[in-house]
């Protein structure tokens, strides 16, 4: 968490959103994941967990799985520090869940981070160009192309390596609706997931995620857990295709999760072994993101997400 905030949480610890009164907003969403929208050039906004909750909130405020500030980078502590290593990371991405909670990263948002600091006039980004931008887990690079954005979402990392790479699976996942507990394999993303397999779509459906699934044992920092079928052929014309449902940390059931697209398809591929692709599509229940895997200038395994961004409205808090 940032200084700013954690100052601003513990003078300001309510709910009450009166205080950013006049405050324009823009609502958007990758895939349907979406997010309320603040831009804060001077760096003066502080927003406290509770606001982001009673933002977020579906039913009293605007509604969204997540909050995101854009801030430029010089202005935060942890955005100092960023660019000492990228200097080119101008704007930084202050991502939070909808129940106020930070997370490292957020890939379906720097999406639409990105699509909103165009749409604000604060960055120019042509078809074909790349930015460059600030996040919790490090600096990211995002090309626009012409269905959307496509993002370098760095290397990924199993959190239990020895067992993972022993045993392909590191803790067993519970969930209602699920007869038994199913194996699963954790991956960070920047931020924690846990991909469990399941045969068939009618699993899958049956699988009831309004309460959170029981990972055991929970990576340190909790956990976004996707339940994942893969398709039958797994590959046609050398992609990979694979069904997902998300619980996400700090967030519930959403429609999409660029991060936990990626880590399902690091588990699937995994688990397929050798001549698995290095290309996906991941169908979510907001629609398709892809995910491709190349190698990274430093000699690691990076993961590109791509899919589209929209802004659907603005509007200034009463
Ligand atoms: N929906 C996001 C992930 C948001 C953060 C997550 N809930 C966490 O706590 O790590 C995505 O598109 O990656």
């Amino acid at each position: 968490m940032d200084e700013t905030l954690t100052v601003a949480a513990d003078h300001n610890s309510t709910g009450d959103t009166a205080a950013l009164s006049g405050l324009n907003f823009s609502k958007g969403h990758g895939t349907g994941n979406d997010f309320v929208l603040l831009a804060d050039p001077n760096g003066t906004l502080a927003v406290t967990p509770e606001q982001v909750a009673a933002l977020c909130d579906r039913h009293r405020g605007i509604g969204g799985d997540g909050l995101i500030r854009a801030v430029p980078s010089r202005l935060l502590a942890e955005g100092q520090e960023l660019l000492t290593r990228s200097p080119d990371a101008e704007w930084f991405m202050d991502y939070r869940n909808g129940d106020g909670s930070v997370s490292e990263m957020c890939g379906n948002g720097v999406r639409v981070f990105v699509h909103f600091l165009i749409a604000e006039g604060l960055v120019e980004l042509p078809a074909g160009e790349s930015l460059t931008i600030g996040t919790r887990a490090g600096a990211k690079t995002i090309v626009r192309t012409a269905a959307g954005y496509a993002v370098d979402m760095g290397p990924w990392e199993f959190i239990f390596p020895g067992e993972a790479t022993a045993r392909a699976m590191d803790s067993l996942v519970s969930a209602a609706g699920l007869e038994v507990a199913r194996p699963a394999l954790s991956v960070s993303m920047g931020n924690p997931h846990t991909v469990v397999a399941l045969a068939e779509l009618a699993e899958l459906d049956a699988t009831q995620l309004f309460t959170a699934p029981h990972v055991d044992p929970t990576p340190p920092h909790g956990t976004n857990v996707e339940f994942v079928v893969p398709s039958e052929p797994l590959v046609h014309n050398g992609v990979g295709t694979i069904t997902m449902r998300v619980h996400e940390r700090g967030v519930g059931e959403t429609q999409s999760c660029g991060t936990g697209a990626c880590a399902a398809a690091v588990a699937i591929r995994h688990w397929a072994g050798q001549g698995a692709p290095d290309a996906w599509n991941v169908h979510v229940p907001g629609g398709v993101v892809g995910v491709k895997f190349f190698l990274g200038a430093e000699g690691h395994e990076h993961v590109e997400l791509s899919g589209p961004a929209a802004i659907v409205a603005s509007g200034t808090l009463s």
